[in-house]
């Protein structure tokens, strides 16, 4: 938003700079709106219509009080506004359509992205912002999330199973989206026997690896918990262990999502550990680091905001972080690797091919 008028008037100026602030006040609306359409499966009722769908239509099936069809219309029109529906008409009637982002929340579709709406969006992921005040005014070394509940979030999510779940399912959802990248960077697998797959959770990524190269061998490594009851094949098993002491060995280690979890000490621990793992026999393999890269100058505003947003919740959660390039290639450099190379992938995070 710019801020100087163009008849400069100081009253112009406050004007301007009051939306912008209300504007970001209630930017949690849009989000607590999606997340109710989310809730309701709305995408799947027009997705399953097959045709527009009008007000009454989409209330009748949502089985609506009558008093809350007009609530579902000013829903609709905000998220109308912000491009998760396009309206149209049918018989003069108004109806409306899904858009590439509500397409996402299609749950019969393997590419749902409704498991990261519903986790991001968790109280459990929200509460702690109330507690900022006092995280900044203290220094116990906490993160604002073990401010805010006595725990760490890890220590959450092994206490609770449905959390736990519910954080697996959210992260495989993301990894869907690897499977249009794979088409542009199957190079970077090829040719591997062998691949680890860090804090692979349930196995999203690997699954999706393991079908383009069936030959691979490929090992899903994450806590015990998580893997516990997870089931491969031949060429993919689940190996439950700690990143932080030893990581079984291959030819490439996968680590997606995993160090921005992390600050730079800890992280270097882990890639210490990978540089170990693919230094097996004589050989030396490499690593494949899949994570956001921030890149103030060359991306636009929108996906800067996007990865700005990702460093304050890996801060506020886990004390990690989203590293810009030359921060990527310090901690690549510090770990004692030689050479990387970064790629965009996925629209907002970079794939960077890592050697010793
Ligand atoms: C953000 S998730 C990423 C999951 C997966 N790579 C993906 O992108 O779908 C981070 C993963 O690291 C795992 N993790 C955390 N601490 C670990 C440890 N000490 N050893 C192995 N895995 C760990 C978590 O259980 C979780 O599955
Ligand atoms: O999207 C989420 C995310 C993504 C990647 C990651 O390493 C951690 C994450 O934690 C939250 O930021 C967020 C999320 C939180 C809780 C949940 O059940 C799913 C996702």
């Amino acid at each position: 938003m710019a801020f100087s008028s163009s008849n400069g008037s100081e009253e112009s100026e406050m004007y301007h700079a009051q939306i912008h602030l209300y504007k970001h006040v209630y930017n949690f609306v849009s989000a607590m709106a999606l997340k109710s359409v989310m809730e309701l499966g709305i995408a799947d009722i027009i997705h399953n219509n097959g045709k527009p769908i009008t007000l009454s239509e989409l209330a009748s099936s949502l089985k609506l009080h009558p008093s809350k069809i007009s609530v579902l219309h000013r829903f609709l029109r905000l998220l109308t506004h912000n491009g998760f529906f396009a309206k149209t008409k049918v018989q003069e009637e108004e109806a409306y359509v899904l858009t590439p982002p509500s397409k996402l929340l299609i749950t019969t579709k393997p590419t749902c992205l409704a498991p990261i709406v519903k986790g991001a969006l968790h109280s459990s992921s929200l509460d702690m912002w109330h507690s900022s005040k006092k995280w900044f005014t203290e220094d116990k070394g906490l993160t604002l999330y073990e401010t805010a509940t006595n725990e760490s979030f890890w220590a959450f999510l092994n206490g609770n199973h449905d959390s736990l779940i519910m954080f697996q399912e959210a992260m495989a959802a993301d990894s869907h989206m690897f499977k249009l990248a794979l088409k542009e960077c199957k190079h970077v697998f090829e040719n591997l026997e062998s691949l680890v797959d860090v804090g692979g959770g349930i196995g999203g990524v690997t699954k999706l690896i393991n079908e383009a190269f069936p030959h691979m061998k490929c090992i899903v490594f994450d806590q015990p918990q998580v893997v516990a009851n997870c089931s491969g094949n031949e060429n993919l098993s689940f190996v439950g262990g700690d990143m932080f002491k030893s990581i079984p060995s291959a030819d490439a280690v996968l680590l997606k999502w995993v160090l921005h979890d992390w600050n730079d000490e800890l992280s270097l621990k882990i890639l210490k550990n990978c540089k170990e793992a693919i230094s097996h026999k004589g050989k030396k393999g490499k690593v494949i680091i899949i994570d956001i890269a921030i890149d103030e100058e060359s991306d636009d505003p929108e996906l800067t905001e996007l990865k700005l947003d990702y460093d304050l919740v890996m801060l506020t959660m886990f004390n990690g972080k989203e590293r810009g390039k030359k921060e990527w290639e310090n901690l690549i450099y510090e770990a004692g690797f030689s050479n990387y190379k970064i790629t965009p992938i996925c629209g907002f995070k970079s794939l960077i091919e890592v050697y010793p």
